[in-house]
C-alpha cells in the first residue's frame, strides 16, 4: 500500500511537470531570442528600448528571463482570446506596464508583427498566418492604442 501514495503522485506529477517546463523554457528562450533578432533587424533602433535588460548581452540570464516574460505575456493573451473580458484586463495591464517604459512607439508593434510572421512559421508546422496575423492584431492593437 505504500507504493505510489498520494505524497507519491503529487511528487510524481510535480517532477514530471518539471522536465516538461524545463524543456518548455529552452524552447521559449530560443524562439522568444530569434523573435526579437528579427525586430532588430528589421529595425535596430528598437534595440535602445531595452537596454535595461542586457539586450547588448544575449547571452546573458538577464536578456533570456526579458524573453520569457514577453514570451509569457503573449501566450497569456493568445490562451485569453476565448475570454474577451479576461483578454481586455490582461492587454490594458500591458498597455499600461508599456506605456510606462520610455521610448516605446506604437510602430515597434507592427514590427514584432512582422518578426513574429517570420519566425513562426519556422517552427510551427501549417501555420496558419492568416489567423495569426488577425488575432495579433487584435492583441497588440490594444496594447499599443496608447503608445506614440
Ligand atoms: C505583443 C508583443 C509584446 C508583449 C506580449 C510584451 C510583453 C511584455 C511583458 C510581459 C513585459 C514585462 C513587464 C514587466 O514585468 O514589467 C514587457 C516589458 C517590456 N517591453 Fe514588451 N511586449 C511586447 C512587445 C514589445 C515591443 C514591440 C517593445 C518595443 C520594441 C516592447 C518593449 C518593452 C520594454 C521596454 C519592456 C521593459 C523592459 C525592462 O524591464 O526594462 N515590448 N513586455
Amino acid at each position: 500500500e505504500d507504493c505510489c501514495s498520494a505524497a507519491d503522485r503529487k511528487t510524481v506529477l510535480r517532477d514530471w511537470q518539471s522536465v516538461w517546463s524545463a524543456e518548455f523554457t529552452g524552447r521559449r528562450v530560443a524562439i522568444g531570442t530569434a523573435i526579437f533578432e528579427e525586430l532588430f533587424a528589421i529595425d535596430a533602433g528598437a534595440k535602445d528600448v531595452f537596454k535595461n535588460v542586457a539586450v547588448d548581452k544575449p547571452e546573458s540570464a538577464e536578456w533570456a528571463a526579458h524573453v520569457i516574460r514577453v514570451i509569457n505575456g503573449l501566450d497569456l493573451a493568445i490562451n485569453l482570446l476565448e475570454d474577451p473580458r479576461a483578454l481586455k484586463e490582461e492587454l490594458l495591464h500591458l498597455a499600461k506596464q508599456h506605456r510606462e517604459r520610455d521610448g516605446v512607439k506604437a510602430v515597434y508593434f507592427d514590427e514584432i508583427g512582422r518578426a513574429l510572421l517570420k519566425v513562426l512559421p519556422q517552427v510551427s508546422s501549417n501555420f496558419n498566418s492568416g489567423a495569426w496575423s488577425r488575432c495579433f492584431s487584435r492583441i497588440a492593437d490594444v496594447i499599443k492604442s496608447d503608445l506614440p
